[in-house]
């Protein structure tokens, strides 16, 4: 049996845990901090706990710089149930908003009574004709993601600003020019994946098309699962942003939503299950809700507070390894990608790299082994060997075959190289 130190793990999530973070918290579980208990069996409910989720969130906002008009949330149902949670929560904001617009231009103030059936009337129509959420699809989980809004709120409110398949021979693996991305106006949100995991496409920046209008918009929500804590950035410009932590943070089993206050009460309320309900659209799950969830400090229900003192040592140990916080990672991470990249150019007669260079993950480095010709069985003779050199997890999504190196935050500058080097001996052993 291999020890930790004799393997470098690159699986896409979960994804490998600091060796010290996990003997810190295996000592946790059994006996925390002198309790004669341990951390799983502790009380949700309890002092302790609650310092353990305040900690783990001023850590988070002390690592990013989340500014002070931001809440964290923990929360549960990993990046599929955010797909589906992002949908509820903005279409409802969308609706609350536009209610209390109707209302103003109907002159009705604060404590006179609604006209209730001219209001249901008005927000109809408005629901009909101008509800729309945009979706800028590159890539498999962004696709999911706009198909379950698709699901919830029917296809006539869901606009696909961009699909990239459309801009690269139907194959996901590019981002599609801003000039051609079709917004809506006013959209519920614009929905974006930062870094696919299985297409191996990051955006290299911020999107200028979608910087803050000054008008209180767009309103913008994003998906960072695989490359949060990897690289600055600019939390002003997002209205939610949204990861499992099986990436960079920690273990399964608790997803973040970094939210903006002004989408939270008391800045706007949640319209009345009724309303909805007269409007035709979904009520989602309790634990699904923002406000609920950041009403009660991510402790509606049971969370598990095991997982999140996982996440929180991680941020401790990210925190005392860079003084520059999130900067000093991004530095690394950045070589860490270089370094695989460039031994995967070296030879392009043996690999061919999946997304365009524009769009290169620095998170998950897709590629195929071109070797021979025939790809199938140079791919597992490349992953056969990486096995025997304990380059472990290299097998790439099921969905599209190939390679994928998942370099995550915990994996070290050697362990990049020591991938490199294997990827540079395999391709001179095959040229031989
Ligand atoms: O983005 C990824 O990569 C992921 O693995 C998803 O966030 C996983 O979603 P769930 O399986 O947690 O729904
Ligand atoms: N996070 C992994 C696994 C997800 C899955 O298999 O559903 C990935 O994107 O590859």
């Amino acid at each position: 049996m291999p020890s930790r130190e004799e393997i470098t793990y690159f699986g896409a999530g979960p994804a490998l845990l600091p060796t010290n973070v996990l003997n810190t918290a295996a000592q946790a579980l059994v006996n925390y901090d002198n309790t004669g208990l341990g951390l799983a069996e502790h009380s949700h409910r309890s002092e302790l706990a609650t310092g353990i989720v305040n900690t783990a969130k001023a850590d988070l906002a002390k690592y990013l710089d989340v500014p002070d008009d931001y809440e964290i949330l923990f929360m549960q149902g990993g990046g599929s149930g955010e797909f589906s949670a992002t949908v509820y929560n903005m279409v409802s904001i969308w609706v609350e908003r536009r209610k209390q617009r109707i209302l103003k231009e109907l002159g009705i103030e604060g404590g006179k009574e609604i006209p209730e059936d001219e209001l249901v009337m008005q927000l109809q129509k408005a629901v009909d004709e101008e509800l729309r959420i945009d979706y800028l699809v590159t890539g498999s989980w962004s696709l999911k993601a706009s198909q379950e809004a698709t699901r919830l709120v029917g296809a006539e409110h869901v606009n696909v600003v961009a699909d990239s398949r459309k801009a690269n021979d139907g194959k996901f693996g590019k981002i599609p020019e801003e000039s051609t991305w079709k917004l809506s106006k006013n959209p519920a949100m614009v929905y974006y994946c930062d870094n696919e995991t299985v297409d191996g496409v990051e955006f290299p920046e911020f999107p200028k098309t979608l910087e803050p209008n000054g008008d209180d918009g767009p309103i913008i929500v994003a998906d960072m699962s695989s490359n949060i804590l990897s690289r600055r950035i600019p939390v002003k410009n997002f209205s939610v942003i949204f990861f499992g932590a099986q990436k960079n943070l920690g273990s399964t089993g608790i997803t973040v939503v970094i939210i903006r206050k002004n989408l939270l009460p008391p800045a706007v309320a949640t319209p009345a299950p009724t309303l909805l309900r007269k409007l035709g659209l979904p009520i989602g799950p309790i634990v699904l809700s923002y406000e609920t969830i950041a009403k009660n400090n991510s402790l509606y229900n049971t969370l598990s507070i095991f997982d999140v003192y996982i996440a929180g040592q991680v941020l401790k140990s990210l925190l005392s390894t860079f003084p520059d916080k999130v900067d000093g990672q991004q530095a690394i991470a950045e070589k860490k990608a270089k370094t695989i990249y460039e031994a995967l150019e070296a030879y392009p007669e043996s690999y061919k790299i999946v997304p365009d260079k524009s769009a290169r993950s620095r998170m998950n480095i897709c590629f195929r082994v071109t070797h021979g010709g025939d790809v199938d069985a140079a791919e597992k003779n490349f992953l056969k060997g990486a096995v025997s050199n304990g380059l472990t997890g290299l097998k790439g999504h099921r969905s599209v075959g190939g390679i994928r190196a998942s370099n995550y935050n915990s994996i070290q500058l050697p362990g990049a190289e020591a991938l490199a080097k294997y990827i540079t001996v395999f391709a001179k052993e095959k040229a031989a």
